[in-house]
């Protein structure tokens, strides 16, 4: 038979590659960090095992790429990866004083339980960049879920768009620990187009758009006992200083957090305990606590480079899929059938550009129309389920196109889609955001 002619010519087409498996075994509360770079596999062998307040099933191959994390076991496991993994065990986490925030926030819900008037645990999650803001946030939300409640995820970052784009501003509500290899794409939220990766670009936005938000969910709890009594988990960016620290506040009184949680920066949590907990402590007579937790030794410090790549990553992905198996549509509209609208009257002239003493006059919260031009070419856009252009700002986003091309004498555009059709809406808002490969 061929197949046992050692001589004979492999078909190189059909055969599946060979894995090699590397085993590693955990003990009680040891994780395996790990960097993945190139697609590879991830198994739970034996034991208990989660990514990031997620459990893994027994058996199951996990598929991931481009990705920096760990595994943690609370009794021991046997771990297998690929060769093509770099990874290594620690036994030295935060894991307890993380799951004891978790605790904190079950005693919240099953205080209120019969309180039809109170709030669950709104919690807010600060610090600098890089301290594992987005991963406590996925602890909670796991746990969360586990036990059966529908917490709210607001994510405040438009640097890295956990749930739909960079740019975005969302809450979604989870009724599942966050998918191992899909992450949160699978989640139907409610999103604000922010347009810009940096806050300081328009803050009064920001602060608008998060109140809207705010409302979305809150609307959302009031039709749902569960929802209510979960509450919110909010991951916001690292931005802590000056305006990062104002705009921090404001997320804080705008979505009545009642519990603040900073990361590993001493600085932050003394200010905010000052300003929120009247006690300076963790329980104060307004009901906030404000604690502060230790940074994982395992969280990964990104270069300004390595987020932008991830940022592009995870545009491409919105419109190719995770996995790359979406297939994209090419929709070409005349400039008349889309109304595209640019928030703040363009871009804030920098401080430094405006005469001494003066401000700007430019209303952060003007709409301006604007023509097709060829500066569009790869922006992304978002497609508002607004009816009108006055609720433009305070509408949901019904999804996002990427400028493909602008030609000036058919005076045609061309976006590409997430899915084939019409446009939902021709109300289209742009900010600043490019999609460069
Ligand atoms: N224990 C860990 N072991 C390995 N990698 C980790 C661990 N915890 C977090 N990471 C990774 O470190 C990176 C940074 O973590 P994360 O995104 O949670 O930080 P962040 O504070 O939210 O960052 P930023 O606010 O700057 O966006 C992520 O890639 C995350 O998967």
């Amino acid at each position: 038979m061929f197949e046992n002619n050692p001589d004979s010519p492999k078909d190189t087409q059909t055969q599946t590659p060979q894995i090699t498996w590397v085993p590693y075994t955990l003990k009680s509360e040891d994780e395996l960090r790990f960097e993945i770079d190139k697609e590879a596999k991830i198994k739970l062998a034996d034991g208990t095992a989660e990514y990031f307040g997620t459990e893994l099933a027994l058996n199951r191959e996990y598929t991931l790429n481009n990705v920096k994390g760990a595994i943690f076991s609370w009794k021991g496991c046997k771990i297998e990866v690929t060769d093509n993994v770099k990874a290594y065990i620690s036994n030295g986490t935060p894991m307890l004083s993380y799951a004891n925030i978790h605790s904190i926030m079950d005693q919240h819900r099953m205080s209120i339980l019969s309180q039809k008037n109170q709030q669950g645990p709104r919690v807010l999650i600060a610090g600098p960049t890089d301290v594992g803001k987005s991963t406590l946030a996925k602890i909670l939300m796991g746990y969360s879920a586990r036990l059966g409640y529908n917490p709210a995820f607001i994510d405040l970052d438009p640097g890295q768009g956990s749930i739909t784009l960079p740019g975005a501003l969302c809450a979604s509500l989870i009724d599942r620990p966050v998918d191992i290899e899909e992450g949160l794409s699978n989640t139907v939220p409610f999103v604000q187009y922010y347009g810009h990766t940096s806050l300081d670009i328009n803050p009064t936005l920001f602060k608008a758009q998060i109140q809207s938000l705010g409302i979305s969910v809150d609307k959302r709890m009031e039709q749902s006992d569960n929802a209510r009594v979960s509450g919110m988990i909010v991951n916001t960016c690292g931005w802590i200083e000056g305006l990062g620290y104002e705009l921090l506040r404001e997320s804080i009184n705008l979505l009545r957090i009642n519990i603040i949680v900073v990361i590993d920066n001493e600085k932050l949590y003394s200010d905010l305990s000052r300003e929120f907990s009247s006690g300076g402590g963790n329980n104060s007579s307004s009901g906030m606590k404000v604690m502060k937790l230790p940074k994982s030794g395992g969280v990964y410090l990104r270069s300004a480079l390595f987020r932008k790549q991830t940022r592009m990553q995870r545009i491409r992905e919105y419109f190719y899929g995770i996995q790359g198996d979406l297939c994209p549509h090419i929709t070409i509209v005349d400039f008349k059938d889309v109304c595209i609208f640019r928030t703040g009257g363009g871009p804030p002239a920098p401080s430094t550009a405006l005469p001494i003493g003066s401000t700007s006059v430019i209303d952060p919260l003007a709409l301006q129309e604007i023509q097709p031009s060829p500066e569009m070419l790869h922006s992304v856009l978002a497609i508002s389920y607004a009816k009108n252009s006055q609720s433009l700002l305070r509408s949901n986003v019904a999804g996002f196109l990427y400028v493909s091309d602008i030609n000036m004498e058919t005076k045609k555009i061309s976006f590409l889609a997430p899915c084939p059709g019409d446009l939902p809406s021709k109300f289209l808002l742009m900010g600043t955001l490019k999609w460069l490969e």
